[in-house]
């Protein structure tokens, strides 16, 4: 049984008390110079590699929308393809390139993301650089009665890869949002009501080359929630309330009315060359989801 007050030894004889010990005089080099650079040393590696890197890096990042600009944490994979005759890159130097940019201020738009991306290939001395960017976009949304406004989120991600022996860069985006949708055989079959459910609608778009004004988000958020049974949203009084359920009641949708739809809207869209789209819904009704997913290449027509 413990008794108080306690006299504590020192922190550093607590440390020894739970096990530390002090470290040894090793054989090995301490300073850079002498160490072995092991990724460096050249020999036959049997394949190159397409990517190499680091993925889930968490960092504050500032993107840049048209006029405006949002702070926000973003997760990054960042990598760089591998010729055979290495064993590995300088891993490092991808966090090192993540500091510099960052103390350099930074703003995330598509180009700059290609730069990262070149530079990147550059730093590594390989041919192609390559990095996916994700995080929380945050937007304003009206109520549609009363228009009391508040902040929505979507997910959304850039994948950038950029080949310096060619200067040929290519450019994905995605978005992820979470919308109402009321179920069109349940309308049809019950005397009253219907049960809907959470939907999630993933879409990702590689974009042509010369997409540089292409409002990415806002298009990808509008194809997404102006097909759904009804979009969410962060402040309803009775009168916003009775209104997206009505709307709802108005556009039944199953998982794959969703994809359909909103694969058309992506199809009208020039800028875009080829488009994957899914939808997830989260049944009420069931404990599994209910899922659609289709991808296109306009090109490939
Ligand atoms: N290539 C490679 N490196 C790894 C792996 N796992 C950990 N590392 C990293 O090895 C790193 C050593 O970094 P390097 O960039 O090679 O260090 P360096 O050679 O002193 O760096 P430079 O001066 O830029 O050449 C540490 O950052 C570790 O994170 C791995 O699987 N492959």
């Amino acid at each position: 049984m413990s008794t108080y007050p306690i006299t504590l030894p020192t922190k550093e004889e607590r440390h020894k008390l739970f096990g530390s010990v002090p470290p040894i005089k090793g054989t090995k080099p301490t300073e850079k110079e002498k160490m072995i650079d092991l990724q460096n040393t050249p020999k036959n590696f049997l394949f190159a590699l397409d990517a190499v890197g680091i993925s889930n890096v968490k960092h504050p990042v500032v993107i840049q929308d048209g006029e405006t600009t949002q702070a926000t944490i973003a997760t990054f994979e960042l990598s760089t393809s591998l010729v055979q005759d290495r064993k590995g890159i300088n891993m490092s130097r991808l966090t090192e390139q993540l500091d510099q940019y960052h103390h350099e201020g930074w703003v995330v738009t598509n180009e700059s993301l290609i730069q990262f991306a070149r530079d990147l290939a550059e730093r590594m001395e390989q041919a192609e650089g390559q990095l996916t960017i994700r995080y929380p976009w945050f937007f304003s949304r009206k109520a549609p009665a009363t228009g009391l406004s508040g902040l929505m989120n979507a997910e959304v991600w850039q994948t950038v890869s950029v080949n310096t022996e060619t200067d040929e860069a290519t450019l994905s985006v995605g978005l992820t949002i979470n919308v109402t949708t009321l179920c069109p055989c349940s309308k049809e079959i019950s005397e009253y009501s219907a049960h809907n459910q959470r939907g999630y609608v993933t879409m990702e778009a590689s974009l042509r080359d010369e997409a540089e004004e292409f409002n990415w988000k806002q298009e990808l958020l509008d194809a997404a929630e102006s097909n759904a049974s009804a979009p969410l949203h962060p402040v309803l009084k009775r009168p916003d309330e009775k209104r997206v359920t009505e709307m709802a009641y108005e556009n039944p949708r199953f998982v794959e009315d969703m994809v359909r739809l909103i694969a058309a809207d992506l199809y009208e869209m020039d800028p875009i060359a080829s488009f994957f789209v899914e939808c997830r819904n989260e049944e009420t009704i069931h404990q599994h989801d209910a899922i659609a997913r289709i991808t296109f290449d306009k090109d490939a027509q």
